[in-house]
């Protein structure tokens, strides 16, 4: 047992610099295919299910952990963020993945780092107003790991809708020579979108977290019952959405339920048509855990 993990730990070459990964990126033929998954590690199905599809459609995969300290906003969870190197590299490794990048914070942000990127409204739009700043630290890093990673691939998760969103628009925006691709948010059996945050749920907490997702299925089915030509206020939709979310007790806040257009994240403040659709996105405090997600219609 000890053997095989060791055998499948030593096919994944660990990347500290960024002078080591840009090496190795060097040395490959420009035709070669390159698939990358970023994460913060900690790493759970969903993740598994990014790198899964990464391997299955590229010549070589990468992928980095790195807990980026510009996206978290004052008083978030930065410090408390699960680290768990080691048994990350084992399931990296376990499925084929031939590159771990996993900087320290210096490697990203020397003593004098004074540029960010950042990409007009996303701090207006919902996650960005809950989280100020979130979306340039993510904007930024992003940036740098495709120009130091140079991918042809790069594997997002739906659960991050506005993530997602964002990263589109900097690589049409800047021209960048590569393919995003988001892939479906993996869930438990009971529906919670899998998160390396509800590791902090207790378990009354976690028995509570799946009124999340029960929430958004209600007001999915609810819109997938109108008749194809109609349409609905987004404010309905929304209520359907909170007070599914009121009747469990131990969500303790509910920071927002967007009702936005799919393609841009943009707020539909009056009707939506039925053959349009829109995404729902919320986020939620479960106890003190803040949980995400969100479904298409
Ligand atoms: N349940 C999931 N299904 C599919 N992809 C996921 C899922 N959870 C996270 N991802 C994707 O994995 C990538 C890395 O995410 P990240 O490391 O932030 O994990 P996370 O579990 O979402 O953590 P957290 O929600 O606590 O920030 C992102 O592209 C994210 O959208
Ligand atoms: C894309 C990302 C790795 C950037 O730090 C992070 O926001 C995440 O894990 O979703
Ligand atoms: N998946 C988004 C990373 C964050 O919560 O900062």
């Amino acid at each position: 047992m000890q053997a095989a993990v060791a055998t499948a730990r030593s096919s994944l070459t660990l990347h500290r610099t960024v002078a080591s990964i840009r090496s190795m990126r060097h040395a490959l033929d420009p035709a070669v295919k390159i698939g990358f998954v970023p994460t913060m590690g900690a790493l759970h199905e969903g993740h598994l299910s990014l790198v899964k599809e990464a391997r299955a459609r590229n010549d070589i995969v990468v992928a980095s952990i790195f807990v980026n300290p510009t996206q978290f906003g004052e008083g978030e969870d930065f410090e408390q963020y699960p680290r768990q190197l080691e048994q990350d590299q084992d399931l990296l490794a376990d499925l084929g993945v031939d590159h771990l990048f996993a900087p320290d914070a210096n490697s990203m942000y020397g003593k004098n780092h004074d540029s960010f990127v950042s990409v007009e409204g996303f701090e207006d739009i919902a996650e960005g107003k809950a989280r100020p700043g979130h979306f340039r630290g993510v904007a930024t890093i992003v940036t740098k790991l495709f120009n130091i990673v140079q991918p042809s691939n790069a594997y997002f998760g739906q659960k991050d809708a506005a993530q997602c969103c964002l990263i589109q628009r900097i690589v049409d925006d800047l021209d960048m020579p590569l393919h995003v691709n988001v892939i479906p948010t993996v869930r438990e059996p009971d529906g919670l979108a899998m998160s390396s945050r509800n590791a902090y749920l207790t378990t009354t907490e976690r028995q509570a977290a799946p009124v999340v997702y029960r929430s958004l299925c209600a007001a999915r089915d609810l819109f997938l019952g109108l008749p194809a030509e109609s349409s609905i206020p987004a404010a309905h939709i929304q209520q359907v959405v909170e007070s599914i979310l009121a009747s469990e007790p131990l969500v303790s806040e509910v920071q927002y339920v967007a009702i936005d257009n799919k393609a841009n994240m943009r707020p539909i403040d009056d009707d939506v048509h039925r053959s349009e659709g829109a995404i729902i996105s919320l986020a939620v405090k479960v106890g003190s855990v803040r949980l995400i997600d969100n479904i298409v219609l």
